[in-house]
């Protein structure tokens, strides 16, 4: 059977931050997700996982000011400055999967392959010795214009340059479905290298069921592949989020 976790960011935003773990554990949740815990406590959100039971899959290292830093030419000494304090958080809450958010290319910021290939190579060694997967994951212009990481064959070269068992794929079905790829075809082909998955439907981000992607055949692909690991439901409910858990219901319901 898969496990689901709920994304912070996307579901159950209908209550404060810290409302939300307490909404998740209710709602069935045994893990749950969000990109930055830097503006909290490290102490307070080990408070709250402790006490509705629920561990916390996966977070970014400090992102900057947007989606990250890890290919921003001017910004290397920032990002491996901020593998401390993610690495602190980590420890604290007992987190053993973080995001290195490649960042986004603008006018008056370069990103470049050589200084984001350097600080990944960097980053993987420092959390691989801790016991911590770094994770990247292909995100497309459309959702975040610039982004450095958008292409699954950019993905491709990372890994091969990098060579390591401690960089793992986030395989996001939204973003593999807009770059216009067979999320089904990408997520076979990415198995061995997959690290973490999220789930929203193509288009619209909403709710498994509300669009054209085929979640009974990529749950099944899991299932048959054994994937041990969580899948986060980073999307954004249609009609508020414990209306829209049928679909989850309905998977367990079928186990
Ligand atoms: O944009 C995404 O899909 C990422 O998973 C994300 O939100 C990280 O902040
Ligand atoms: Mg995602």
């Amino acid at each position: 059977m898969l496990n689901f976790s709920a994304h912070l960011g996307f579901q159950f935003t209908e209550v404060p931050f810290a409302a939300r773990f307490g909404a998740a554990a209710a709602a069935g949740y045994r893990a749950v997700e969000f990109p930055s815990p830097y503006e909290q406590d490290a102490g307070e959100l080990a408070e709250l996982l402790a006490r509705h039971q629920l561990q916390l899959v996966q977070f970014a290292t400090p992102m900057g000011d947007g989606k990250g830093l890890a290919a921003l030419a001017g910004r290397k000494e920032e990002f491996r400055e901020g593998l401390h304090q993610a690495l602190h958080y980590a420890r604290r809450l007992g987190c053993r999967r973080l995001h290195l958010m490649s960042g986004c290319a603008g006018p008056d910021e370069p990103a470049d392959a050589t200084t984001y290939l350097d600080n990944i190579r960097y980053a993987v060694a420092f959390f691989a010795d801790q016991g911590i997967q770094s994770l990247i994951e292909v995100i497309g212009e459309a959702s975040a214009p610039g982004y450095f990481m958008s292409r699954f064959e950019r993905a491709e070269w990372l890994f091969d340059a990098v060579d390591s068992p401690g960089l793992g794929l986030i395989f996001d079905s939204y973003h593999a479905s807009r770059l216009g790829g067979d999320p089904l075809a990408l997520l076979d082909a990415w198995w061995p290298r997959l690290g973490h998955v999220q789930v929203a439907d193509d288009p619209g981000r909403h709710e498994p069921g509300t669009g054209r992607l085929d979640f009974p055949a990529l749950f099944a692909l899991l299932e048959r592949r054994g994937y041990p690991g969580w899948i986060g439901c980073e999307y954004h409910p249609h009609n508020g989020t414990e209306a829209g858990l049928g679909w989850l219901a309905a998977y367990m319901a079928g186990r």
